[in-house]
């Protein structure tokens, strides 16, 4: 059965869209991230704290490769930095995979982000002028691997009702 991978910069709506998609298609969705708190009985935060990045992309890695294993027909909202470690790039080009870049502006992601940022060690510590800078060069450099996905969908200015549709449309 295919896996509905969604994918994109932190912000962009992967998680939030993730879960709306599920409810109303009735198609089971994993947070690729709650999957690894789950696994490592820690929060996202507490695992760079203690054990740093390459610990958790490697963490990263595994379970996406679990999840991929499943034969059910299921939604999968990855990290913001999935696709751009381990060669994740390549698993959204498998053909039991439909992967959905949801791609957001810089100043849709920066809106979003100010408010939303506590649970994101990458920019947690970030005044409001760094982290408009860091977005904008942290996303050109991560648009290489955005771009392996099958589908790319603009989602400024789109309700999360109209993205969910949009989706369902794409999976038609
Ligand atoms: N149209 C929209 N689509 C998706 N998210 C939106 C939208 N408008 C506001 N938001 C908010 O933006 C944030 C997106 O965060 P999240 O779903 O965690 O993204 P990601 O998992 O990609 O980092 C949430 O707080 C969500 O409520
Ligand atoms: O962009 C990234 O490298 C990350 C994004 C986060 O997920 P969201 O994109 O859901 O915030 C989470 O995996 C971690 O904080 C690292
Ligand atoms: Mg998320």
């Amino acid at each position: 059965m295919k896996k509905i991978v969604l994918l994109g910069y932190m912000g962009c709506g992967k998680s939030t869209i993730a879960q709306n998609l599920s409810k109303t298609a009735d198609i089971p969705f994993l947070d690729l991230d709650k999957c690894i708190e789950k696994r490592a009985d820690l929060t996202i935060n507490e695992i760079f704290e203690k054990h740093g990045e390459i610990y958790f992309r490697k963490l990263e890695h595994e379970m996406f490769l679990e999840l991929l294993q499943s034969d059910e027909e299921i939604i999968i909202g990855l990290g913001g930095g999935t696709p751009c470690y381990a060669n994740n790039h390549e698993l959204l080009q498998r053909e039991d995979v439909v992967s959905i870049y949801l791609k957001a502006s810089i100043d849709t992601l920066y809106n979003r982000l100010i408010h939303n940022k506590s649970k994101r060690p990458l920019i947690a510590n970030m005044d409001e002028e760094e982290m408009r800078e860091f977005i904008a060069k942290h996303l050109f450099d991560r648009s290489f691997y955005y771009n392996h996905a099958q589908y790319k969908l603009p989602v400024d200015g789109k309700s999360v009702e109209e993205t969910v549709q949009e989706i369902l449309d794409i999976l038609a």
